[in-house]
């Protein structure tokens, strides 16, 4: 199993926030964590991420403990925090040069990615000047970057008109294939949960627990939109019902 997560834990100030949380993720999987706002996921994001530490629990990665060991996940945060004063080029070869991979070659192995990202043309432009998606798109490349084997996103998307959000659900899905990427996806969209993952783990009550683990369909007809069928409505109500929303 690429990741589990195994009965975490964690308070702050006295206050428990999530409570006996069990997940995992398997390779090429993309799961989502889908809770509402406050229930916890970052906190637990952190602690995945090896950020944190939990109270109790813990977080293997291919079996190997990861807790507070940081830098063994490729991750991405709510806010795409691209810096303002270096090009999208030199923003999303951080990762390469945290690494000590020297500027030329880092320059070179990403700029082969831009085509693919979706931003090309856009290597010398400066983060303000690009719109919502392609800067979450350079946000991702620079994720894919960290190159390893589990992604960790905390709602890349939310910032997004709902137009744009449907065209970058389609184009993760279709990168998450290409490049093999297996993604733990946090999100309080219930739509976009039930749209991008193979599975959605359903957080709630006070302290967060995970009551509901959702398997969709992996055999679902590509040609028909899965937001647009019966089967999706069920899903949909279901959730609504555990979270009591
Ligand atoms: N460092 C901290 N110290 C004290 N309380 C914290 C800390 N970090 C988070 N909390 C509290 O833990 C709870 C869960 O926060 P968290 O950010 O994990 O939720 P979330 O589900 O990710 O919310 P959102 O979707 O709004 O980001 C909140 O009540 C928050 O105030």
């Amino acid at each position: 199993m690429l990741l589990e997560v195994r009965d975490i834990n964690k308070s702050f100030d006295q206050q428990p926030i999530i409570q006996n949380i069990d997940l995992h993720v398997a390779t090429g999987e993309i799961v989502s964590l889908l809770g509402v706002s406050g229930s916890g996921k970052t906190t637990l994001f952190n602690i995945i991420a090896g950020l944190s530490k939990p109270d109790q629990g813990q977080v293997l990665l291919n079996g190997h403990n990861n807790v507070l060991k940081p830098g063994n996940v490729s991750y991405m945060l709510q806010k795409d925090l691209l810096m303002p004063y270096r090009t999208v080029l030199d923003n999303v070869i951080l990762p390469l040069l945290l690494r000590k991979v020297p500027k030329k070659t880092a320059r070179q192995k990403a700029l082969a990615l831009f085509k693919e990202f979706g931003i090309a043309g856009y290597e010398h432009e400066y983060p303000q000047e690009l719109s919502g998606g392609m800067r979450q798109r350079a946000a991702l490349l620079r994720t894919y970057l960290f190159d390893k084997p589990l992604t960790l996103l905390d709602e890349p998307f939310s910032a997004l008109d709902e137009l744009t959000k449907r065209t970058m659900h389609q184009w993760y899905i279709d990168m998450m294939h290409k490049l093999h990427l297996s993604t733990l996806l946090i999100t309080h969209d219930i739509d976009e949960a039930l749209v991008l993952s193979n599975r959605v783990y359903v957080i709630a009550g006070r302290p967060s627990q995970i009551v509901d683990e959702l398997r969709l369909n992996p055999t679902r007809d590509a040609s028909v939109a899965f937001e647009l069928t019966p089967d999706f409505l069920t899903y949909k109500r279901r959730i609504i019902t555990d979270l009591g929303v």
